[in-house]
């Protein structure tokens, strides 16, 4: 068989359409024995890669059995996978610890890049499609990140050996989890508390927001990803994060003291990461979802009640599942009434189009989703938390 990243990516591409055919085909309930990710991974590779399989094992014995019924519910997905679909494109985020917005875009005209100016009337639909059009050769500044700056889904390899990438002046980040820092907004000088820090984009990037003035307490708990956290930091010339190997529901105002601004972004399903390279069968496990959303209340519920002087805090997952997302910040208002949430749409200054959901009230318009088919990113879903003020108490 080719490569199993290949093979990956071509599943992680047409995944929706690849199990929805195999659930279909109900090849899993009818051969016990065949396990689920091998399907899928056999089922990817006869109609959407080689177009065949060799050998005469038991579980390639069986997809073939089913060779005709794959073709044809998936004849669909193999044409849209033909046609140019737009994947998603290239973020690069300027690191400016190590690089002026200047120098970049200096760096950009040597090396040829053109360019693309927005010629609209500034709506974020028309930025998408700006984005939708970028030709392999230009580049877009971001509507909403003077610092981030989007390229064509081709240049993802070119970019990902770049030399500014790997001495860090430059951060592959996707949209999304860039909205993250820059909603929380700590003012240069601010204490920060970022309690989910590793593997470091975001503390990094929080730097980046504060002008590398101030202190960031950036917490992790799982020894290795802190070591890594460190690394990372160090090397994007990070001068004011104090790190601490630490589970966050241990750490209070006595360890951080005076923090004013509170970043949780806890382990999560991951529903919305795009490349994920996942074969889990189950992916909407009622029994996992119920634990992660059962420690991200308690994560989020932590930051809202053990530092007096927050005014702040930003929850953020990269999940698109309602359990991890809209139902946490539900279940954390009621029971920490001394905070309220601030309209992160309105924060945008009204340019976008994805919320949560409606339905829970007083929640949903708050929050905002980056939706993979929508945005142009990975699926993120935001909410952003500020202590009411003593008068607004009984509100
Ligand atoms: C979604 S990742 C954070 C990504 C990070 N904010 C970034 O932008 O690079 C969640 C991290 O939280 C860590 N974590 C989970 N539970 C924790 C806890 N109780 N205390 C501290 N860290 C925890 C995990 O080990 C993992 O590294």
């Amino acid at each position: 068989m080719r490569g199993m990243q290949a093979v990956l990516k071509q599943y992680i591409d047409n995944r929706g359409a690849i199990d929805n055919a195999i659930a279909r085909t109900k090849i899993l309930e009818d051969n016990p024995p065949l396990c689920s990710a091998l399907c899928r991974i056999l089922v990817t590779e006869l109609i959407f890669g080689r177009k065949k399989l060799t050998g005469e094992s038991k579980p390639v014995l069986t997809v073939l059995n089913y060779h005709e019924q794959f073709l044809e519910l998936l004849s669909k997905a193999v044409c849209d996978s033909k046609e140019t679909k737009v994947s998603k494109p290239r973020y690069v985020r300027v690191n400016t610890n190590l690089l002026s917005l200047a120098d970049v875009f200096q760096m950009l005209e040597a090396e040829k890049w053109r360019k693309k100016e927005m010629v609209h009337s500034g709506s974020y639909n028309d930025f998408l499609d700006s984005v939708t059009k970028l030709e392999e050769d230009e580049y877009l500044v971001d509507m909403h990140l003077d610092d981030l700056l989007i390229f064509h889904s081709k240049q993802r390899h070119y970019w990902a050996c770049h030399p500014y990438v790997k001495e860090k002046k430059l951060m592959l980040q996707d949209k999304g989890t860039c909205l993250v820092a820059d909603l929380l907004h700590p003012l240069p000088g601010a204490f920060v508390l970022d309690m989910c820090a590793a593997p470091g984009m975001k503390t990094i990037q929080i730097c980046n927001v504060m002008q590398n003035k101030g202190t960031i307490y950036a917490v992790e708990q799982n020894a290795e990803r802190y070591f890594l956290l460190r690394k990372m930091t160090e090397s994007a010339g990070c001068e004011i994060i104090k790190s601490i190997n630490a589970d966050a529901l241990t750490i209070d105002s006595n360890r951080c003291p005076t923090v004013e601004y509170i970043l949780v972004d806890p382990s999560c399903s991951g529903s919305g990461m795009q490349n994920r390279m996942s074969l889990e069968p189950d992916e909407k496990d009622p029994d996992r979802l119920r634990r992660l959303a059962g420690l991200q209340i308690k994560m989020l519920s932590h930051a809202l009640n053990s530092f007096p002087n927050v005014k702040r805090v930003v929850y953020s997952t990269c999940s698109l599942f309602e359990e991890e997302n809209e139902q946490v910040v539900q279940r954390c208002l009621s029971l920490n009434p001394q905070f309220k949430l601030l309209n992160c749409k309105k924060a945008l200054r009204n340019k976008w189009n994805n919320v949560g959901n409606v339905n829970y009230k007083n929640v949903g318009k708050y929050c905002l989703y980056t939706r993979p088919d929508q945005d142009h990113a990975d699926g993120i879903f935001i909410a952003l938390f500020e202590k009411r003020r003593r008068s607004e108490e009984s509100d």
